[in-house]
Order: C-alpha cells, then sequence, then structure tokens
C-alpha cells in the first residue's frame, strides 16, 4: 500500500493531456479475444487495471506486443481454455471490474467461458443479472461451479433474439454486444446503454466485419457474423479524468489547458461544471480552465437548490459526482449531491467533514454541501482512498487544503490515473509518492 504526502496551496499552471480512457480500454481489450487476427489498439492508459488485464490476456495465450508507451497488438489466435480454470485466472479476475467482459468474447469464439466474481470498486452492491440474462438469451448456459467459486458458461451455439434489457448495463451492454456479433441471425438489444465508450466498441468491431445498426442510440440492431478480422483503434480520452483535472484546477485556482478533449464526446459534463459556477473555455478540441478567484453554484430556475444527480448516458456520469461533490465544498452557494446508482460512494465525506468542509449526509445517496465560498478553506488531514473517484477527490481536497496532507491506500487512485502525482508536479502540484 503506497501513500501521497501532498502539500496544499500550489497552484496549477500548464497544459495537460488527458490519458486514454479506462472503461473504453477495457471494452475494447476484451473485444480483441474476438478474432484470430492483430488487433492494434492506440492510447491505452498505463494504469493498474488495465495493466492487469493485459497480463490476463497474456496468459490465456494473447500475443501482445508493445509498440510504445500507450500502443500495443494483440493477437487471439491460440488461446489456451485451460488457463481460465486455474485459481490464479479467478484470482486475477477479482481485482478488476473489467474481467466481466471476457464471457461475452470467450462465449462467442470459444463456446465456453469462466466468470468469477469479478474485483472493482467496492461502492454497493454491483449486480450482473443483465449480462446473465442477456447472454443467456442468446442461448448461454450458466452453471455455478462450487469448487471454483465462478460460473461456467456453455454454449453450443449463439442465436440471435431480441432483448429488453432490465437496465441499462454498461459492462453489460459491451458483454452482450460482444457475443451478439458472432451469433447466428439477428440479435436486437432495447434499453441498450450508449455512451461514447460503447459507441467506440461498436465502430470498432464493424471495422472487424460486424455489422451493427443503431449505434449511438439505445436501440442496438446487430446481424451476426461468422467471423471478424484485424484492425487498428485508437481510444478516447478519458471523460472522468477530464472532469476531474476541470473540478482540481478551479479548487485548486489553477489556470490550466487539457488537450484534445474530444470535446463532442463529454456530453452534459462541461455544462455541469458550468452549473457549478466554473469557467471553461473551448478553444479547437483543448478546453482552458481559467484561474477562478471563487465560483458561485447556479440554482434552478425557480430559485430552488440545484442537485446533480447520477444517469446512465446522455446524463452525468455517477463517477464525477465525487469530483463535483469536493468541488463544491469552496463553492458559493449549496448544492445536493445525489448519487442514485451507487449506495457506498459518499461515506468518505467524513474525511471532508474533518477537513472543515459543511456536509450533510442526508442518507447513503445524498449528501448536501453548503460551499463556504474559500472562507474557511479545507485543513490538511490523513486519509484513506476506498476507491477510484473518492481517492481523486481527496486528491482534490488535499492540493487546495492548508498544510499537508497524507492520502494511503493510493493503489485506488492508480487503478484509474496514470501517473498522477508525476503529471502534477509537472504542472505545479507538490505530491510525494512513499510506497510503504
Ligand atoms: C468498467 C466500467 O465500465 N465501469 C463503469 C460501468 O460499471 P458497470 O457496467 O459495472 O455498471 P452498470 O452500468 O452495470 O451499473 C451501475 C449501477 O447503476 C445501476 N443502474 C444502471 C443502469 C440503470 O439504468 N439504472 C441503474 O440503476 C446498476 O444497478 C448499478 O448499481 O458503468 C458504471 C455506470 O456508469 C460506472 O460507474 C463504472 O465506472
Ligand atoms: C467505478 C469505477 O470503476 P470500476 O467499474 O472499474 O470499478 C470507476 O471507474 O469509477
Amino acid at each position: 500500500m503506497s501513500t501521497f504526502i501532498v502539500e496544499g496551496g500550489h497552484r496549477l499552471d500548464g497544459e495537460i493531456t488527458p490519458q486514454g480512457a479506462k472503461n473504453e480500454a477495457l471494452q475494447i481489450l476484451c473485444a480483441t479475444l474476438l478474432t484470430p487476427d492483430k488487433v492494434t489498439v492506440e492510447n491505452i492508459p498505463d494504469i493498474l487495471d488495465i495493466n492487469n488485464l493485459i497480463s490476463m490476456l497474456c496468459e490465456m495465450g494473447v500475443k501482445v506486443e508493445k509498440i510504445s508507451p500507450n500502443t500495443y497488438s494483440f493477437q487471439a489466435s491460440d488461446i489456451n481454455l485451460d488457463y481460465i480454470t486455474t485459481p490464479e485466472y479467478i484470482k486475477k479476475s477479482a481485482s478488476l471490474r473489467g474481467s466481466v467482459m471476457f464471457v461475452g468474447p470467450m462465449v462467442a469464439r470459444f463456446g465456453y467461458a469462466v466468470l468469477p466474481k469479478p474485483g472493482g470498486d467496492k461502492i454497493g452492491r454491483r449486480r450482473l443479472d443483465t449480462h446473465f440474462i442477456g447472454i443467456n438469451k442468446l442461448g448461454a448456459e450458466f452453471e455455478y461451479n462450487t469448487e471454483q467459486h465462478a460460473y461456467e458458461i456453455r454454449a453450443n451455439e449463439l442465436k440471435g433474439t431480441y432483448m429488453l434489457l432490465d437496465e441499462a448495463s454498461v459492462t453489460g451492454t459491451a458483454n452482450i454486444i460482444m457475443a451478439a456479433v458472432l451469433a447466428k441471425g439477428t440479435t436486437t438489444i432495447y434499453n441498450a446503454a450508449c455512451e461514447p465508450y460503447i459507441q467506440q466498441l461498436c465502430r470498432m468491431l464493424c471495422r472487424m466485419g460486424a455489422k451493427i445498426e443503431g449505434i449511438g442510440s439505445n436501440l442496438l440492431t446487430i446481424h451476426g457474423v461468422e467471423s471478424l478480422h484485424g484492425t487498428t483503434h485508437r481510444i478516447l480520452p478519458d471523460m472522468i479524468e477530464i472532469g476531474s483535472f476541470i473540478g482540481m484546477a478551479a479548487m485548486t485556482g489553477s489556470h490550466i489547458t487539457l488537450k484534445n478533449v474530444s470535446y463532442n464526446d463529454l456530453g452534459i459534463m462541461p455544462d455541469s461544471f458550468k452549473r457549478l459556477g466554473i469557467e471553461l473555455q473551448v478553444k479547437g478540441d483543448d478546453i482552458v480552465i481559467p484561474q477562478h478567484d471563487g465560483y458561485e453554484i447556479d440554482t434552478f430556475m425557480d430559485g430552488s437548490i440545484m442537485t446533480f444527480a447520477d444517469a446512465p448516458w446522455p446524463g452525468l456520469s455517477p463517477d464525477l459526482l465525487s469530483v463535483f461533490l469536493v468541488v463544491a465544498t469552496q463553492a458559493r452557494g449549496s448544492v445536493l449531491i445525489h448519487q442514485k446508482m451507487f449506495e457506498s460512494r459518499l461515506f468518505f465525506v467524513d474525511k471532508l467533514i474533518d477537513m472543515g468542509a459543511q456536509i450533510i449526509l442526508c442518507d447513503p445517496h445524498r449528501a448536501a454541501v453548503i460551499g463556504s465560498g474559500r472562507l474557511n478553506s479545507l485543513r490538511a488531514t490523513n486519509m484513506v482512498s476506498p476507491d477510484i473517484r473518492a481517492g481523486i477527490a481527496m486528491l482534490i481536497a488535499a492540493m487546495s487544503a492548508r498544510g499537508t496532507s497524507h492520502i494511503h491506500n493510493i493503489d485506488q487512485i492508480d487503478r484509474g490515473y496514470e501517473n498522477i502525482d508525476k503529471r502534477l508536479n509537472a504542472i505545479g502540484a507538490n505530491i510525494m509518492r512513499v510506497s510503504n
């Protein structure tokens, strides 16, 4: 377990380029299993979750070549199906959420997959019903193996069908798409998740020979094909990292430029920051955040207190609410943060309260923040990062606080943010990494 020692009060100044998107990369790397041909992927983030997934692919027999720091090629021409029944595979799967998306491609191409309990953030119940029901509807059978503590999934043949998903699950939709592209006949997925990362997956699959209609909508029609071939794909910039940097810049009174953000793929996020009182200038495909001496939270048009709530795309991502929450503590005005999707993601506010923030945790899903308008800057403290996004929120709080804070368990931050300490120190932060 490593620790960040963060000296607060330093303003940032300069340019920063967002990393490739973690949650897109997890889907795309799993999709490389769908073809025996070579697939080259650019802009892969160098983060713990992705490196773990790549090492699992290697152990499954995928030939992985690192072409440059963020570009790899993958060739799944000779897969060792025995590996996926080993205790090692089961243990590694439990270290990240993305491993759940091996199921769709494996069952589509090899008729066999093993699904141990996947890992990922411990942020409340994270059910997999959508994955199971969808893949089962395509004709695969799930059987729980009590010795392995994992499901075995078998299918002689997958057959296209109509399905209305019980919820617009992101990884569930990706898994079902990856199974359906090689199924016989036509699959219709209604209530599909449709965020840019799912769109990117669909576009890559189409370049590999898949036939998918309705990309970008919640109604996908997939005409199954016999086989897929190789391609090259570039991962989008990580919208959650972009949002984290916007919030960090405002809260620390910094002037920074975010380079090449793929603005049109950011959805409602930039406007949501504007409603928090943060000024953003869009220059080409860059976002400039000018130095803020203060910012004031908007109200709704009827004058009532603003709420930021998560919703499936094109709503606001749940992964950004921890950032909105911490940034609101130093705004003028009040806001309700309503985390509808996950029930254990707001408990980190206790630490912000210790630092002097005015927050009432109304229940596990809702926190009311009374911004102090920088009258009382936060005080440094010691904290433990419980999940990726609480971790980055704690880092933002520490960077804006008076004094030196310690953030333990920063592996949680490293799961999703590439070399965050080095990249922020390069533009003026003072963050020291200590390995315990
Ligand atoms: C590896 C990866 O890509 N992880 C992301 C993915 O996780 P993941 O794919 O696991 O999340 P899901 O989309 O399945 O669901 C997230 C949560 O929202 C609930 N839910 C979902 C859809 C819906 O219409 N109503 C609803 O209540 C689910 O029950 C669950 O509690 O999507 C989440 C939601 O954007 C993000 O937080 C995760 O970062
Ligand atoms: C919840 C997240 O990730 P995961 O689904 O990988 O746990 C996240 O990225 O905020």
